[in-house]
């Protein structure tokens, strides 16, 4: 009998990244994408015409228009902006994903419910068995074969191990971890705080101030985490520390580069209608704060990004106030 095809469902640049680095380990993969442009252009050419455009894509990856099959895969990965999550699953159906290990990548909140990526699933296929990976990642880099290590989330170590196994290639490292809740809330995190280094870096406040954003996020980040039932644990490995480094220093972080934009003067809807690329964090941003009212937990630097976001004060205003703040010990 051949093989199961794991299934990728979001053609953009984290699913074809993913797509082409488990061919290359081996896997048969089926990428799912809704335009037919680019799903001929990468059986025909091995190339996604509108991302990572120069990646020639593994022979062992297929792609097709809808999910058609999906209901046999061995696993499908769901990589579309957190935001769509929930209407792609609608569209796949809760039947055809009825038992089926669902690995969550989009690292985000959705807006109005506060919902994470594993309650939607929950909601949306309460049989299916839920998976998050997150961590430091570009997918350029896992694209073009350069080393990455990432974290696997399920709800037992058991259970991550299996889909360590499958996932895992020479150059994508991803560790186990049973802490669900923990590595989603440190992916979607983090887009808020590269928002809020970038409009440091893009005021020139210095490296000084971004570096202690970080560490100061990195603090902000555990009481709500541990407030919403995940483990500080998971804040110190690949998906917590790891992401928030990667996320927080680096313009190729769409988020970062959207809030080094705000900081060098552009408002939100300019930056939106120049074409800018997904950054969760804009959506992720009030989610974040309204987690933390809800748990009462005190997180001034989502509330400084929000108010950053609602163009209520520029960067070095904001960071103005939280110096400001009453001292106390760290
Ligand atoms: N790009 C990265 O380096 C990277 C790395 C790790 C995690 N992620 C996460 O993965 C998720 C997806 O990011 P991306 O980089 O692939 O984004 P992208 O913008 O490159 O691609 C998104 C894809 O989703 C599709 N899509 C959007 N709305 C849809 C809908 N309603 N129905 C069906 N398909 C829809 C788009 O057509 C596109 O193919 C995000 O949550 C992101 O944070 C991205
Ligand atoms: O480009 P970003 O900001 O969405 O970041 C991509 C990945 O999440 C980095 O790990």
């Amino acid at each position: 009998m051949s093989e199961k095809s794991i299934y990728v469902v979001g053609a953009g640049a984290w699913g074809s990244a993913l797509a082409h680095t488990l061919g290359l380990g081996g896997r048969s993969v089926v990428l799912c994408g809704r335009d037919d442009v680019a799903i001929r252009t990468i059986n025909e050419e091995r190339r996604n015409p509108h991302y990572l455009k120069t990646v020639e894509m593994d022979a062992r990856v297929t792609a097709q228009l809808g999910y058609d099959g999906i209901e046999a895969a061995q696993a499908v990965l769901l990589v579309v902006p957190a935001q769509a999550s929930r209407a792609v699953l609608a569209e796949i159906g809760a039947d055809r994903l009825a038992g089926q290990s669902i690995i969550l990548c989009a690292k985000g909140l959705e807006k109005d419910t506060l919902k994470r990526q594993s309650e939607i699933l929950a909601e949306a296929c309460p049989t299916a068995h839920a998976f998050v990976l997150s961590g430091p990642s570009f997918a350029v880099d896992v694209a073009q074969g350069k080393p990455t290590a990432v974290t696997l989330a399920g709800k037992s170590l058991a259970a991550a191990h299996e889909i360590v196994d499958l996932l895992a290639g020479p150059t994508f490292r991803p560790y186990s971890s049973d802490d669900i809740v923990g590595v989603e809330l440190a992916g979607a995190l983090k887009n808020i705080y590269a928002l809020a280094c970038g409009a440091v870096d893009g005021a020139d406040l210095g490296l000084s101030a971004r570096s202690s954003i970080m560490a100061r996020a990195f603090a902000e980040m555990g009481p709500l985490v541990e407030a919403m039932g995940g483990t500080k644990e998971s804040l110190n490995g690949l998906a917590g520390l790891g992401d928030l480094t990667l996320s927080c220093t680096a313009r190729e972080s769409r988020n970062f580069d959207f809030g080094y934009r705000l900081g060098a003067g552009e408002s939100v809807d300019e930056i939106v209608a120049s074409g800018a690329k997904l950054a969760e964090g804009v959506h992720s941003s009030p989610v974040g704060l309204a987690l933390a009212e809800k748990y009462g937990v005190e997180a001034p630097i989502i509330k400084a990004v929000n108010a950053l976001l609602r163009g209520e004060a520029p960067i070095d205003s904001l960071v103005a106030q939280l110096m400001r703040r009453p001292l106390r010990s760290e």
